[in-house]
């Protein structure tokens, strides 16, 4: 019997073979290890300022949960930090594992948290996204490290309650006067490296900004993100988990953090 064997190589190990980016020496995820942390002086702190109005929708792509926002003008954006200039916030999404003790994409001294935010700033001097997506000072993204614990924090809520409306893949639901900012720790300390797209085409064309303080979410939240699908609504449930890119190679890059 000819056993034909289709294999789809799509896992993170082939994505090189369609995006020869993902071999590059300055991709993402890496692990932060803080004794190779340079504590830089000259960092300032960053600041967001956005727009509730900005938020428009909320969907499941398959792969994550996305909220899309308005950026065709400087309504909500990021300034300071490792950045210069004011780069405007596009999207934000999470990735997170099938249990609590993994799900991160970055790594903090062996620590893989539950889950990660992440919300994606670009840089208009560079006209539009497409475009920035071919600089390496053309994005920016905040990363956010969510931990289970028992004071969840009540502005995840919102995002988690509208995961009800976006079971499946395809699902799209209006998700409006939302200012991302509420999610944010009390610490402003933030690491901050050059690196990549965690997914395909893997341009290294960002700059990570990565807090130090977790922020909480009840077991119940995490149950929720996991209850997504990743197929569509006629097909058979398959959870949306561990949609995270394993660790790349660091190659040399410094690591700098904001604080001591
Ligand atoms: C409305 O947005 C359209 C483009 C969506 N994006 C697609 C990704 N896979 C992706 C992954 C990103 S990550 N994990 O490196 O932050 S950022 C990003 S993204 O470039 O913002
Ligand atoms: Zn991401």
């Amino acid at each position: 019997i000819l056993h034909s064997k289709i294999s789809f190589q799509t896992g993170p190990e082939h994505w090189h073979q369609n995006y020869p980016m993902a071999k590059g020496d300055k991709q993402s995820p890496i692990e932060i290890n803080s004794k190779d942390v340079r504590h830089d002086t000259s960092l300032s702190p960053w600041h967001a300022s956005y727009d509730p109005g900005a938020a428009k929708t909320i969907l499941n792509n398959g792969r994550t949960c996305r909220v899309v926002f308005d950026d065709t003008f400087d309504r909500s954006v990021l300034r300071g930090g490792p950045l210069t200039g004011a780069y405007r916030l596009r999207q934000l999404h999470l990735h997170w594992g099938s249990a609590d003790d993994h799900g991160s994409e970055h790594v903090i001294d062996g620590v893989k948290y539950a889950a990660e935010l992440h919300l994606v700033h670009w840089n208009p001097k560079h006209g539009n996204f497409a475009g920035a997506l071919k600089q390496p000072d053309g994005v920016a993204v905040v990363g956010v490290f969510l931990k289970v614990g028992k004071t969840p924090k009540p502005e995840m809520k919102r995002i988690l309650e509208e995961i009800d409306n976006i079971k499946t893949k395809g699902k799209e639901a209006p998700f409006q006067h939302f200012d991302p900012s509420i999610l944010f720790p009390k610490s402003r300390d933030y690491w901050t490296y050059h690196g990549s797209f965690t997914t395909p085409p893997c341009e290294e064309c960002i700059t990570w900004i990565l807090l130090r303080e977790p922020i909480e979410v009840s077991p119940d939240q995490m149950a929720r993100l996991r209850s997504l699908s990743k197929n569509g609504e006629n097909e058979p449930m398959c959870p949306l988990v561990d949609n995270w890119r394993p660790l790349q190679p660091v190659k040399g890059r410094i690591v700098r953090a904001s604080f001591k």
